[in-house]
């Protein structure tokens, strides 16, 4: 652990001191030619501008945060962002790999919505199937299985239950996705159709809702104040990772094709 957190360090701290220079430089250069001048406004220097509310230093000033606490902070994010996402994204290949109807299907709507080998972030709207897939992966497989541990600030009783101010509070996400009462008895399988309408396979809205906002039937990114604030950008990254591999993978069968028939 202590070496991790040493790596962690070495890499993160060189760059948001390097970042705190930059943005100083600028504001040098700005007084000085009068001209307004930004870097633009990254997730560190949000970091580097933060008074704690509730924290005063010995002279009555708010409180910065600490280059180790930015650390934690940094990479606190980046897992947040990297992990999921390629989890969630090995577990929907896996899926694909194994359910070859599933693969072919998915194929032929990347295939009818691709131009020049691309898919862009727009086209993504004209794929209900491969929204489906996502969905279904995220479901069977949620890559954070218990959320992060919450807690209660007080004792609270919840269904006849008591959970006691201390005690750490991790949510069953995968179970409530695999729950047969709204699932089906199938709830075990890998079927994108669950999420999408019979009569014509555009997306059914009530059931591809993650946000739990009006009933909670998958929460992938949790719920409630805490949910994952990056749910849009996470879908949207699988949606787009999802339909450009499987164009490379073609693009690298079609060169394995040719390689073959080159040398026999
Ligand atoms: C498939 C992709 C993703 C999944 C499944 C996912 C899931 C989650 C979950 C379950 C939580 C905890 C919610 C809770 O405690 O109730 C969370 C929190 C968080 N996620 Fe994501 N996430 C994904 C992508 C991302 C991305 C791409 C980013 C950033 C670019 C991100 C940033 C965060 C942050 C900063 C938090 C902490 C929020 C807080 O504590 O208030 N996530 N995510």
């Amino acid at each position: 652990m202590n070496k991790l957190r040493t790596d962690q360090e070495n890499v993160l701290i060189p760059l948001i001191r390097s970042r705190r220079q930059e943005e100083e430089k600028m504001k040098k250069k700005t007084s000085e030619n009068h001209e307004e001048k930004s870097l633009g406004l990254c997730y560190v220097d949000s970091l580097l501008n933060l008074d704690l509310p509730d924290e005063e230093d010995e002279g009555g000033r708010r409180r910065k945060l600490s280059e180790n606490e930015i650390v934690s902070l940094c990479s606190e994010f980046l897992n947040a962002g990297t992990d999921t996402t390629s989890t969630a994204l090995q577990w929907v290949m896996a899926n694909l790999v194994k359910y070859h109807d599933i693969q072919s299907k998915l194929y032929d709507e990347i295939r009818k919505v691709s131009h020049d080998n691309k898919i862009e972030e727009e086209d993504s709207r004209k794929m209900p199937y491969l929204k489906a897939v996502i969905l279904e992966g995220l479901r069977r497989h949620p890559p954070a299985h218990f959320v992060l541990p919450h807690g209660v600030i007080q004792d609270v009783e919840l269904d006849g239950y008591l959970i006691p101010r201390e005690a750490t509070v991790n949510v069953m996400v995968a179970e409530i996705g695999w729950d047969s009462n709204i699932w089906g008895e199938d709830s075990m399988e890998f079927k994108p159709e669950r999420f999408l309408n019979e009569d014509d396979g555009s997306l059914n809205e009530e059931m591809s809702d993650v946000t739990g906002n009006k009933e909670i039937k998958m929460i992938p990114f949790g719920a409630g104040r805490r949910m994952c604030p990056a749910f849009g950008l996470g879908l949207l990254i699988l949606e787009l990772k999802n339909s450009s591999g499987l164009l490379m993978l073609e693009m690298m069968w079609i060169c394995l094709k040719n390689r073959s028939l080159l040398l026999s």
